[in-house]
């Protein structure tokens, strides 16, 4: 079996990006996609960033080896619903989602004796929308399978030839181990932005504008960060509940713990951490892993 027809459900940032990127890497390979919102499906449509965008779901999956949904975590299992009177018995079913267990126990649920391998290209950007996806979006980034127990080896080495054509590097991970890593490199610190920016705006009241005014440095980047899909992220953190909150608690810990250096003038504790943590970063630019999105540092990415 080989992927020559994708139906892309969701034709936002992630969904879009993935068309484009089939477009130009896989240009055989047939994509359809369908989004439940009319005024989404016509600027897909303009962009074309599948080449057939379809009006009913059903349509879309009909036939295609390969579906993946690309819509809000909270979505999944109803898109998945929709499609089914249309999904062919050989489809790979995939998604893209920021989370993966709640993910993968609903597509199990939904789609029974269907192939389910859940994926999370650990690739974005703070817009999302049809006009957000470029094609590079998963150049030199990681795409994440967690497949369930027993899955069919070939089934899961066609998903990862797709992925790295569109230029990820594949892993594999358990769903649960995902959700753990994750809530700690993706989703606390998207919280950490969204509680930061808002306390600010909060202060703003106090302070005048001041706090905008002056935001050119640390804070203009958690701005960034605090600025993503409000409906995606409220399905993330509702979805990955347990994960989120077992490493909040140990965040929230260490900030104890540096809140006590700061009172008591701990100045060695303080030098110490933040010598560890530049190691951090400068480890990561050594590995090549800085940020790879085209226009980005260029000034133009807000
Ligand atoms: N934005 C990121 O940085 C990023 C990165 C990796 C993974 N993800 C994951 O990708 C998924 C999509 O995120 P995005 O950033 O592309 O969001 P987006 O808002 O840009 O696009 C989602 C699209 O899904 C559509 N949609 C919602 N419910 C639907 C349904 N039932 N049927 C059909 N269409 C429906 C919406 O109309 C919207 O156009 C999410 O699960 C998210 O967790 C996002
Ligand atoms: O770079 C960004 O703006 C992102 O937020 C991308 C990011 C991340 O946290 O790394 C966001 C959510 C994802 O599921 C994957 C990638």
């Amino acid at each position: 079996m080989s992927i020559d027809s994708v139906a892309i459900i969701g034709l936002g940032l992630l969904g879009g990006s993935i068309g484009l990127a089939v477009a130009e890497h896989l240009p055989g390979v047939q994509t359809r996609g369908f989004d439940a919102d009319p005024e989404v499906r016509s600027r897909a449509s303009d962009r074309a960033l599948v080449g057939e965008v379809c009006d009913d779901i059903v349509d879309a999956v009909r036939g295609a080896d390969l579906v993946i949904l690309c819509v809000p975590v909270g979505a999944m299992g109803m898109a998945a619903s929709a499609m089914k009177p249309g999904l062919a018995d050989h489809a790979i079913v995939s998604d893209v989602g920021s989370s993966k267990q709640g993910v993968a126990q609903e597509l199990e649920r939904v789609l029974p004796g269907h192939t389910v391998i859940p994926a999370h290209p650990v690739a974005g950007t703070e817009q999302s929308g049809p006009d957000a996806g470029f094609a590079s979006l998963f150049h030199q980034r990681w795409c994440i399978l967690t497949p369930p127990d027993g899955c069919d080896h070939a089934r899961l080495a066609e998903l990862r030839g797709f992925w790295e054509a569109l230029g990820s590097t594949v892993d594999i991970m358990d769903a649960a181990h995902h959700d753990l890593v994750l809530a700690v490199t993706s989703h606390i610190p998207h919280l950490i932005a969204y509680t930061i920016v808002g306390t600010a705006s909060d202060l703003e009241e106090v302070t005048r504008s001041e706090v905008i005014k002056y935001s050119a440095g640390g804070f203009r980047d958690f701005t960034r960060i605090a600025a993503s899909d409000p409906t995606m992220w409220r399905d993330v953190f509702l979805s990955n509940r347990d994960a989120v909150l077992e490493m909040l608690g140990r965040f929230s810990e260490d900030l104890t713990a540096l809140q006590r250096a700061i009172r008591r003038g701990d100045g060695d504790a303080l030098h110490d951490l933040f010598t560890r943590t530049r190691a951090i970063r400068r480890s990561i630019i050594e590995q090549g892993q800085d940020d790879a999105r085209p226009d980005f540092g260029r000034g133009d990415h807000e």
